[in-house]
């Protein structure tokens, strides 16, 4: 079957000049995939497969252009060529023949290649007729056992491209999924970030989970985890979305943090353990940065006390010193716990948390982003008090009492801790 050739594979796009590779020299991998499919990148990542001599040809080009080189896999022979705006991969050929690397490969839509020099797409696979079907087919099961890193891809590919799985490959992902333990733990983490960054990747989890794959890493999850993802991008969307009242650069502000770091937060409290000391170990597992398990629990923590109605000011003072920065992602969560009906309705369940979300985003706001009105050492001095944990306390108090309203001014913050002492 003849295949046209895109013409945004053509060399003319490519960060180097066709003459740096030898003949032959073939594109393979996602960038040919893409291409077929007529999807834009943003960044270029481009894979080649060079019968010999692969670091030797990727580091003349690096040399040339004065680009970064990295060794990736001296055995293989494998490198990297670093652009400002894109990035190549020259692997050795696998087997003496292109077609028996092909056959290396994880997924027939993924080892299409395109020679250059002939301007002619190598398919011995069928991944053009999969490409066209919109499906995700193995090359074979044992490729899969060889790299099971290669199960947790199908999901997020299938997640990317809007793709399905082919029946039979997914038969067997379940069958080798005890098998993903043996890959490492960040590169597996790598795989689940993209699959919680975006709803499209919900759906993939939950087919993930039921196949026995990723319970392996989270293993209290189940259907019902699954379905609370669903709310909690319900829950971002209409955090985005409905906060009308907010300025359009607050609206921007909400509608970034809660995409880029607080929807992936608020899904993987959604996944762990619920008690945070277990959640701490599953994240650990996972290679997750103590920054994230931080948000994690943290937001696992607090977002019960969201649901309280009528809270203090005090009350409201220590929620957020404790929430910080995971305000956000608590919210969230909070909003994605609620009875799916509620989260439906939209800005019913919404509002019951915009007066502290209002303050959250105010930053003069008093009691949500308090300020000292007087300095520890200042306490000491004019109390003369010594050092101890009753200063901190005291700043405590001092800036509860600045949010009611009680004081305002420094002499009167001396004057109420003097009351106190
Ligand atoms: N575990 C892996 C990783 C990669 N590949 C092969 O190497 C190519 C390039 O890998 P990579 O750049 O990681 O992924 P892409 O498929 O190019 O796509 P994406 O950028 O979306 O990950 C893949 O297309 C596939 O042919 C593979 O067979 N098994």
């Amino acid at each position: 079957m003849h295949i046209p050739v895109p013409s945004t594979l053509a060399p003319e796009n490519w960060p180097f000049s066709l003459e740096y590779l030898p003949q032959p020299a073939y594109m393979v991998g996602g960038a040919v995939r893409d291409a077929i499919l007529g999807r834009s990148r943003e960044y270029l990542d481009l894979d080649f497969v060079i019968p010999s001599d692969a670091v030797k040809v990727a580091r003349a080009i690096a040399r040339r252009y004065q680009a970064g080189f990295v060794l990736l896999d001296a055995e293989r022979k494998i490198a990297r060529v670093v652009f400002p705006n894109a990035t190549a991969d020259f692997a050795q050929q696998e087997g003496d023949s292109l077609t028996t690397d092909l056959h290396r490969r994880d997924f027939t839509i993924n080892a299409i290649a395109y020679n250059p020099y002939t301007q002619e797409i190598i398919d011995p696979l069928q991944g053009y007729a999969d490409l066209e079907q919109r499906q995700l087919r193995m090359v074979s099961p044992i490729n899969l056992a060889n790299d099971p890193l290669r199960l947790m891809r199908a999901y997020r590919q299938a997640a990317q491209l809007g793709f399905t799985i082919e029946p039979t490959t997914q038969t067997t992902i379940r069958t080798l999924a005890s098998h993903i333990t043996e890959v490492a733990a960040e590169r597996v983490r790598v795989e689940i970030g993209y699959l919680l960054a975006s709803p499209q990747g919900t759906p993939w989890i939950a087919s993930a989970v039921k196949d026995g794959v990723i319970t392996h890493f989270f293993r209290n999850a189940t259907p019902e985890s699954c379905q609370k993802l669903a709310a909690v991008d319900k829950a971002a969307a209409l955090l985005t979305k409905n906060w009308s009242q907010l300025g359009i650069e607050l609206q921007q502000y909400v509608r970034d943090t809660v995409k880029t770091t607080w929807l992936g937060i608020a899904k993987l409290a959604c996944l762990v353990h619920p008690n945070p000391e277990v959640a701490e170990i599953e994240l650990q597992e996972l290679t997750y940065s103590r920054a994230e398990i931080r948000a994690v629990t943290t937001a696992l923590k607090l977002f019960p006390r969201l649901n309280l109605t009528n809270m203090s000011l005090r009350e409201q003072y220590f929620l957020f010193q404790e929430a910080g920065i995971v305000f956000v992602a608590t919210v969230v969560l909070a909003l994605s716990n609620n009875t799916p009906v509620e989260v439906m309705s939209g800005n019913k369940s919404l509002s019951a948390y915009a007066p502290l979300i209002s303050r959250y985003l105010n930053p003069d706001d008093l009691v949500a982003h308090a300020t000292p009105l007087v300095s520890g050492k200042e306490l000491i001095i004019t109390l003369n008090i010594p050092a101890s944990p009753v200063v901190g306390e005291l700043l405590t108090e001092i800036a509860i009492a600045r949010a009611e309203g009680k004081i305002s001014t420094p002499a009167e913050a001396i004057a109420f801790v003097r009351k106190l002492v």
